[in-house]
């Protein structure tokens, strides 16, 4: 049974977001972490609101631990997210909300984060989600503390301060919902060509990949269409978190579809000219954010909750074996 990592070989870059707690605790976790994949993102642990908990005080250990962790297991390491309106720690948003931070102070306050953390870990970090989730699926940018204080401009400020802090990472937009070709990824395609003319080191477009089987999935050709046109303007792209969900319980027939899910994202992405990085967004059933985000749906993951193999994992297998 070949792992993932050595099926993709040096074509691509195949990898998961490591839970923390999990890997810490868990020696069956830690290990299959370490031989199926050659690339991880930290699922939680590099967010804002872990990071800085309390203004002023950074604390990077669970970071730490999985940079050393992705050492040991020669593995690249995707960061994990500098802007995002999620998680983000209580005195911040508080601050904001109370008027003690103003508009002026909280731009400073963006800067020390980004030049901090990005700084901490300065080239040890493969690919940084510089902007999360900044466009919303009308196509609008997101209505979020980020916009509402400083403006539409704290996107550029935040790739220039990030590039200034690790020129070597490679820079990236990340969101949900801009797979196929959309109103949002139209939007993402304007606002990568726009910070591209103001000449902001932007490298790659990240598309998340969260599917449902309920919902149905894009072709992979319409995945790889799009990701060219991020390529035509000379972005690499990534698909950064494939979980493919489903309304439990599972059965034969979802488990299929579920195969089928993955399978086009991996197949878009190994379309796609410069598409070198897949990451799933969890790898096993045991450890999952969508049970306590979806009411009732879950099983999204290529492994069990017992760490058997799914009809997903051998399709990923028999996909990269094919490559
Ligand atoms: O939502 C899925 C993706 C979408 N794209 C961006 C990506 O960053 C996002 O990831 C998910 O982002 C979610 C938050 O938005 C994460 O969920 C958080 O995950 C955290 C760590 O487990 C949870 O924090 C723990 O909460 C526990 C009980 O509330 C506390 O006891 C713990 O101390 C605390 O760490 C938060 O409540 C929970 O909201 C998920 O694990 C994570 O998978």
């Amino acid at each position: 049974d070949r792992p993932l990592r050595e099926l993709a070989g040096r074509q691509l870059l195949i990898g998961t977001a490591v839970d923390h707690a999990a890997y810490t605790s868990d020696a069956t976790y830690r290990a299959r972490v370490g031989t199926e994949f050659n690339s991880i993102t930290a699922e939680n642990v590099m967010k804002w609101e872990v990071v800085e908990p309390e203004r002023g005080q950074l604390d990077f250990s669970a970071a730490d631990e999985l940079m050393t962790a992705a050492r040991r297991n020669g593995q690249q390491v995707r960061g994990h997210t500098l802007v995002w309106h999620n998680q983000l720690p209580a005195w911040l948003t508080q601050g904001v909300e109370s008027g003690d931070i103003d508009a002026t102070e909280l731009r400073g306050i963006l800067r020390r984060h980004i030049i901090d953390e990005v700084g901490h870990f300065r080239g040890r970090i493969h690919q940084w989600d510089v902007a999360n989730e900044v466009i919303d699926d009308n196509g609008q940018l997101r209505d979020t503390i980020w916009l509402r204080e400083l403006g539409p401009g704290y996107i550029a400020d935040a790739f220039r301060w990030a590039h200034q802090a690790d020129p070597r990472a490679k820079l990236f937009l990340n969101d949900y919902n801009v797979e196929g070709i959309s109103a949002k990824s139209d939007a993402y395609l304007a606002l990568a060509r726009d910070l591209l003319r103001q000449r902001v080191p932007v490298h790659g477009f990240g598309a998340q990949g969260h599917y449902g089987v309920q919902y149905g999935f894009h072709s992979a050709s319409e995945v790889a269409a799009n990701f060219a046109r991020f390529e035509k303007l000379g972005l690499e792209t990534a698909v950064t978190e494939a979980d493919v969900r489903m309304i439990m319980p599972t059965d034969n027939v979802k488990l299929q579809a579920q195969a089928q899910g993955y399978s086009v994202l991996l197949q878009g992405c190994l379309l796609a000219r410069r598409c070198n990085s897949f990451t799933v967004w969890g790898f096993t059933d045991k450890y999952s954010w969508v049970p306590g985000w979806f009411e009732g749906e879950g099983a999204a993951n290529l492994l069990d909750e017992n760490f058997a193999a799914k009809p997903a994992y051998r399709e990923l297998q028999a996909v990269l074996a094919l490559a």
